[in-house]
């Protein structure tokens, strides 16, 4: 039998990505984001009719959500859960967590609660089928360049949340950072919590510099710890508190991220200086 080139080209490129793949941290990044993103655009072709029947729903989130949830055992990543006991709330509330990269969304389906969703850039609802699956799912979607606009859509969300008990999961620092700290906190989740009068759960996640760094484009297997913190109240609370509320609730989040992440408590605060 003989063998085309093709097929030649076809064999080399079975040896050689394997090869390359155990060789070069940076190629095994590299495969490994791209898997990341590839698959979960592929599982929302396969989440978009199933959350469809119902229309623009959050109860669609569980179906994400339970199509996600493997992707973690794909990666080799292990996620503690600790503090489960402090989102047993009835009522709606806030949720604030750290932003490190688009894995966060690993941890994010490890806990998410029932009828929670997050709040999202509104670029994520043009990443193709990710973003139809995101919109069916009730994500609400702001635009962080026209500020007027983005606080008019977490007012309504206020509204929203007391109306149809939904929660709300936001990344107050407002874009990833994978700086191993805490950005300054923008206030929008908490102008939400003091309208909508509801607590805020803030959720640290672990750093991943054991096992995920983009700048050095590593990318192995690991631990993370997701912590779940007592709520914060904010009842009677009115905007003019808002601000302080704010940097209270990232200081507290900031001593837990540095705990968990084993690194001294009084550095890397990119905000106090
Ligand atoms: C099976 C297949 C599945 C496939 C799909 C898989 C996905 C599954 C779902 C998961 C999706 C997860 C997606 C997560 C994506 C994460 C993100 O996109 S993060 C980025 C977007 N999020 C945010 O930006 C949230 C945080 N940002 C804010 O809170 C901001 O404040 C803002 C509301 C966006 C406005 O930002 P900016 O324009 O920069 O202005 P500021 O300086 O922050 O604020 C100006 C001014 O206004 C005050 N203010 C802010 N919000 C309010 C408000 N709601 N009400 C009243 N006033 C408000 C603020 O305090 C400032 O005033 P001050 O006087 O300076 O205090
Ligand atoms: C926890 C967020 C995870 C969302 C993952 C959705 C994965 C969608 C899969 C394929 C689409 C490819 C587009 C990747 C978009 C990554 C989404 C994301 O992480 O948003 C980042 C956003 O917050 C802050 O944006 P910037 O850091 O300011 O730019």
């Amino acid at each position: 039998m003989e063998i085309s080139v093709g097929q030649w080209i076809l064999i080399a490129v079975l040896i050689l990505v394997p090869l390359l793949y155990e060789w070069s941290a940076t190629f095994k990044y590299f495969c490994k984001m791209a898997f990341y993103n590839g698959w979960i655009l592929l599982l929302a072709v396969l989440a978009i009719p199933i959350c469809a029947v119902r229309g623009r729903n959050v109860e669609n989130m569980k179906i994400l959500r339970f199509m996600l949830l493997h992707i973690k055992y794909l990666y080799g990543i292990k996620i503690e859960v600790r503090g489960w006991e402090n989102f047993s709330l009835k009522e709606p509330y806030v949720v604030v967590s750290n932003h490190q990269s688009e894995l966060d969304l690993l941890g994010m389906m490890e806990i998410l609660p029932n009828r929670c969703v997050p709040i999202a850039k509104r670029e994520l609802m043009y990443a193709g089928t990710a973003g139809l699956a995101c919109w069916l799912a009730g994500v609400i979607f702001i635009n962080r360049k026209k500020t007027d606009d983005a606080i008019s859509v977490m007012s309504e969300a206020a509204q929203t949340m007391l109306r149809e008990d939904v929660r709300v999961w936001v990344f107050p620092e407002g874009t990833r950072n994978h700086d191993g700290s805490m950005l300054p906190f923008k206030r929008g989740a908490f102008h939400l919590a003091v309208q909508a009068q509801v607590p805020i759960i803030p959720i640290v996640m672990s750093s991943y510099k054991d096992f995920y760094n983009k700048k050095d484009r590593r990318f192995t297997t690991g631990k993370c710890t997701v912590r779940i913190l007592p709520k914060v109240d904010t009842r009677g609370l009115g905007s003019d508190e808002v601000p302080e509320l704010t940097e209270s609730v990232r200081k507290m989040m900031l001593a837990t991220f540095l705990e968990l992440s084993g690194e001294p408590s009084q550095s890397r605060d990119a905000c106090s200086q």
